[in-house]
């Protein structure tokens, strides 16, 4: 019998990470295990840091403390292994609209040493996971909004990573658009045992998440099931748990 998330080695080990802007602390000492075959999400009001922890975890900017490991390989020894390990989604739209699906993802895979058959098939594959054979000669502009998303999404799994990191990937989306994206992710997770930390502050989306881990201020303030959040702070959602916990009352809770 394969390992549960929980009894597997951890993906990703995440200790003690601090980053400050000046006098700003936009990391606080987070320590974080991601596990494979694990959807989490990390939920948390603009200004949280969920965007400072995804620029450390991509290398693009270094912790003034702390570590980072991906597979063992340590992110500022090892950094070439340990972003080789990760695909990656990130806030901003980063498909270049006047090519085609097909050069876009060509693109990347050239990047990461993939050409020929080798880079048709991944390509092909990658579509596949996201329903998008059709969009292969499209150019990325005539996409509808989600579909856009789910190429960026084929584009962080081409090569196959174990560990996925998603900032806000569905900013801009309708409710529709939202939860297909959310459904995608959270059964690959599944059935690829991948290793997954998607970063929003829509906490509606993340209801079915395996973990929450809901950081404020730099700092992790709770962490684990959202059922386990739920009966911790009380409320009937994540939602008011997740207001709570962040210092803003439910609306019905008002006085
Ligand atoms: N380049 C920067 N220079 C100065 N301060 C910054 C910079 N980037 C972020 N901050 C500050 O660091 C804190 C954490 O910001 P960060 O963008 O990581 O949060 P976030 O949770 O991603 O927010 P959002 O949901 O709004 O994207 C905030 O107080 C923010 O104003």
């Amino acid at each position: 019998m394969p390992p549960t998330a929980s009894q597997a080695a951890p993906a990703v080990v995440i200790d003690a990470l601090s980053k400050s802007y000046g006098k700003v602390r936009a990391l606080d000492g987070v320590s974080l295990a991601l596990s494979p075959g694990q959807f989490t999400a990390l939920l948390g009001p603009n200004g949280a840091g969920k965007s400072t922890l995804f620029q450390i975890l991509t290398g693009l900017f270094v912790a003034d403390s702390g570590s980072v490991q991906v597979l063992g390989h340590d992110l500022a020894r090892q950094p070439t292994r340990a972003l080789a390990a990760m695909g990656i989604v990130f806030q901003q739209p980063s498909l270049d609209l006047d090519l085609t699906v097909e050069q876009n993802l060509a693109y990347h895979a050239g990047l990461h040493g993939l050409a020929g058959r080798r880079a048709r098939d991944a390509i092909a594959e990658a579509l596949a996971l996201f329903g998008q054979e059709g969009a292969r000669s499209q150019r990325a502009r005539t996409l509808s909004g989600g579909n856009r998303r789910k190429i960026e999404m084929a584009r962080a799994l081409m090569t196959e990573p174990a560990v996925v990191l998603l900032d806000e990937p569905t900013q801009g989306l309708d409710p529709a658009s939202r939860r297909d994206i959310v459904e995608h992710v959270a059964r690959l997770t599944r059935e690829r045992g991948l290793c997954v930390l998607w970063a929003t502050h829509i906490v509606s989306e993340v209801e079915g998440a395996d973990r929450v881990v809901v950081l404020h201020k730099g700092r992790v303030l709770d962490d684990g099931p959202p059922a386990d959040i739920v009966a911790r702070h009380g409320g009937a959602a994540l939602e008011d748990a997740f207001l709570a916990l962040t210092g803003r009352e439910p609306a019905g809770r008002a006085a």
